[in-house]
Formats: C-alpha cells, sequence, structure tokens
C-alpha cells in the first residue's frame, strides 16, 4: 500500500488560510474545500485563489472571504454541534471537530472560562470554520495519511485584533505552543491560533524533513509580502522512504557460545542484562564441538551500555570471551498510552508507521494481576481489554486518534 505523509514547513510562521493555500497549492481540488465547508455553513463564505509573490517567491493566497456581515453568534459548543450534525466526511468531521475542541481550549485557559463558553469573534469564527474545515477537507481530498511539522515560527512585537493590542505570541498561540517547539523568528504576528491548533491537532510529532520522496509541494502565502521575509507555509508530500519519524539506531550485539552454565542460572542472567538496559536478551540452542548442546546468549544494546553488559555477562556466566558486532535497527515509533477497564488503568503498548498503528497490546502483567482480582480467565480480560482499545481507536492498520497521541516526553 502507498502511504501518503505531508511535511508541513511553518519555519516562517503558519495560519489557516496560509496552509489552506498551501494545500490547494499541492494539488487539493477546490470544488471538494469549497462543497465541505458549504456542508457545514451554507452560502457564508466565497473561497477563491490567486498567484501572488512573498518575498520573490510564488505562492498560492487563498481568499476565504464571509459573505455576510452578521453571522449568527458562535460558541465552542454550537461550533462542535454544527460539524458533529453536518453531512462531512467522517475523517473530515472529526479532525475538524479536534482542532476546534483545542483552539477552544487554548481560548478557555488564556481567558479563565469554561470550553463550552469560549465564543469565537463572530467573523473570526466564519473565518476559522472555513480554515479548519477547508484545511481538514483538503488533507482528505489529497489522500494524506500521516501528518508531522518542523518547529513553528511565531513571531515578535504586537498585533492589533478586535480584542485590542496583543502581544506577539498572542496568549492562545503562546498555549497552543506548549510541549511544541518554537522560535520567534522574526517581527509581527507570524503564527495565528488557528493555524497552530491546526498544527497541533492533526501533526503527529515535531521533525525535521522526514525521508520522502516528494510527489507534490504547495506554498500558502500570507496576507503581508515583507521583503527578505518570505511571508509563506510550505507543505512537502510524499511517500515516506523509511518510517517517516524514526531514524536508524546503531546497537552493537554482544554474543558468547556457552556449554558449561547451570542451566537454572539462564533466567536471572537475561533478566539482569534487561533491567541493566539492554534492548533485548535472549537464548538459542546451538550443539557445539563434540555433540555438546550449548546455548547462545544474544544480549542488543545501544552502543554507550555495551561496556557495562559485558561486565555482566562476563561475571555471571563461564564464558572465556564476547563477540562485539555493529548492527544497525529500524524501530517503529512506539509508546505506551492507556484504557479505562473496570476502573483499572490498563497500559497499552502501541506501535505505528507512517501514522497507523501496526501493533496494539495490551500489558500482559496488568491483565493477569486484573484477571486475578476478579477472578475471570486471564483469556477473557484480555479480550475486554483488546477491545476497549479497539473501541478508542487503537487498532491495528487505524490512523492513531488524536486522544491517544504521545506527548512530547513520552
Ligand atoms: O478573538 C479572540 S478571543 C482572540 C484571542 C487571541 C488570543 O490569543 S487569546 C488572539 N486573537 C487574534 O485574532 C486573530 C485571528 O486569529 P485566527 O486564528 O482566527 O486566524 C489573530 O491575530 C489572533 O492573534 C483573537
Ligand atoms: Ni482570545
Amino acid at each position: 500500500m502507498n502511504t501518503l505523509h505531508a511535511w508541513i514547513d511553518a519555519s516562517s510562521g503558519v495560519a489557516g488560510d496560509m496552509l489552506l493555500g498551501a494545500l490547494l497549492d499541492a494539488g487539493a481540488h477546490l470544488d471538494a474545500v469549497r462543497s465541505a465547508i458549504e456542508t457545514v455553513i451554507p452560502e457564508s463564505i466565497h473561497i477563491s485563489t490567486s498567484t501572488v509573490h512573498r518575498a520573490g517567491l510564488r505562492a498560492l493566497k487563498a481568499h476565504v472571504r464571509p459573505l455576510t456581515q452578521q453571522p449568527p453568534h458562535r460558541t465552542a459548543r454550537s461550533i462542535h454541534a454544527l460539524l458533529h450534525n453536518s453531512a462531512l466526511a467522517e475523517p473530515v468531521r472529526a479532525q475538524a471537530i479536534a482542532v476546534f475542541a483545542r483552539l477552544a481550549a487554548a481560548e478557555a485557559h488564556v481567558h479563565d472560562i469554561p470550553q463550552e463558553n469560549v465564543h469565537f469573534h463572530e467573523i473570526g469564527a466564519l473565518d476559522s470554520i472555513a480554515d479548519v474545515v477547508g484545511v481538514c477537507a483538503a488533507l482528505h481530498d489529497l489522500g494524506i495519511q500521516s501528518i508531522s511539522a518542523g518547529d513553528v515560527a511565531l513571531g515578535s512585537g504586537h498585533v492589533r485584533t478586535a480584542h485590542g493590542h496583543l502581544p506577539v505570541p498572542a496568549p492562545a498561540v503562546a498555549e497552543l505552543a506548549r510541549g511544541w517547539p518554537v522560535y520567534a523568528g522574526g517581527t509581527g504576528e507570524l503564527t495565528t491560533p488557528t493555524g497552530l491548533a491546526l498544527i497541533r491537532t492533526l501533526a503527529l510529532t515535531c521533525e525535521d524533513l522526514p525521508p520522502i520522496t516528494p510527489t507534490a509541494i504547495g506554498i500558502g502565502a500570507g496576507t503581508r509580502d515583507t521583503p527578505n521575509a518570505p511571508n509563506i507555509t510550505r507543505v512537502i508530500i510524499g511517500q515516506p522512504t523509511q518510517n517517516p519519524s524514526r531514524p536508524t539506531e546503531p546497537c552493537l550485539l554482544l554474543e558468547a557460545n556457552i556449554d558449561d552454565l547451570d542451566p537454572r542460572l539462564w533466567p536471572g542472567i537475561l533478566s539482569h542484562l534487561l533491567h541493566a538496559g539492554a534492548s533485548d536478551a535472549w537464548l538459542t540452542p546451538i550443539l557445539m564441538k563434540k555433540g555438546r548442546p550449548a546455548h547462545t546468549l544474544h544480549t542488543l544494546c545501544p552502543p554507550h551500555l555495551a561496556t557495562g553488559l559485558k561486565t555482566i555477562i562476563f561475571h555471571e556466566t563461564s564464558t572465556l570471551g564476547i563477540r562485539q558486532t555493529t548492527v544497525t535497527k529500524h524501530p517503529l515509533e512506539r509508546f505506551i498510552t492507556t484504557v479505562d477497564l473496570h476502573g483499572t488503568t490498563i497500559d497499552i503498548k502501541v506501535a505505528t508507521a507512517a501514522g497507523r498503528i501496526t501493533q496494539a497490546n495490551p500489558e500482559f502483567d496488568q491483565i493477569a494481576e486484573l484477571a486475578r482480582a476478579r477472578g475471570l480467565p486471564e483469556r477473557t480480560v484480555l479480550a475486554e481489554a483488546v477491545q476497549t482499545a479497539a473501541d478508542e481507536g487503537l487498532m491495528v492498520g487505524h490512523l492513531l486518534p488524536p486522544e491517544h497521541r504521545p506527548g512530547p516526553s513520552d
């Protein structure tokens, strides 16, 4: 299966209409975007594009023009209902709802009000709905399956808004930036709340351009044209040439053939090596010279732990030597998330490739403990945990649900 990854370059900043312009420039169909926006807010927005230049570079400007100066009053709650009840394609609807929830959480925090009471400035609400629904529809139209983004430039100084003069980054932008690498990168407001909410919700990780073979590049223009500082957002779309977010890791493999150790000692040795930081430690049965049954001890480890692990092997086994080879590891991105099962928190180990789940396994020790506590067979509790995880979208082949994405320190 060919997967398509989109990498967002917000090193000159990002706003909702800039990202929309970039995706349209990369080949998303304007009709698909228009029709998604019409589905949610009929006859409220006129959307068109034009080729412009920003600091001498060609870019596509998405013009998102409200058709009314007096749209209905919109709160976070009413926008959620509007999107929820709309006939948008399911992935577009789910993503747009998640983006607005993130935006509303940031606004609620900085204005110190309940999330459902957040209201979006009347005209701004229309713009924002069009930008968010437009971007999600454009991604769907392009068939994008995973997204990452680089560090984001936020700007500096002050910006004039409907709420008066705000410092840059605007408070909601600063709130949305928690846990994502950002920097000033220039003067003025380079990143808006809607632009950053889109990146924070849709992008799985922050990274430099991952290994992909580009098939489309889109450049979206901001409103101002400032000399020497192109006011643009870029997207580079392509097929991952490796796992998009995980470079290979250098590893050492330590090995020894041993034919004279009391076999009862092996479990303790393997466990000691794992506790000391080995990525893996295992035995394979072998037949040595003179027909002697024996074992090869294999220990995989990051290079900086090799000396300590070799000391353990020499100390706890009877070997007279250790072979050491350098190997390359291609790890999948993995992390632990949790689900609630009968009031107990169960860890789920999740691995992803190109943004899709390849493994989602409940931690078996916790399953066994819960099974014991409830007097049930382990396989019943295991099946319940797998089903609970699947109900929350943690299913092999699915995109990772936003609420289960790892935080920056996971
Ligand atoms: O309308 C409100 S409450 C508002 C709050 C904030 C905060 O940071 S709080 C910022 N702004 C400014 O509005 C414009 C439009 O932003 P979009 O994301 O809707 O494009 C932008 O200049 C924000 O800094 C408004
Ligand atoms: Ni605000």
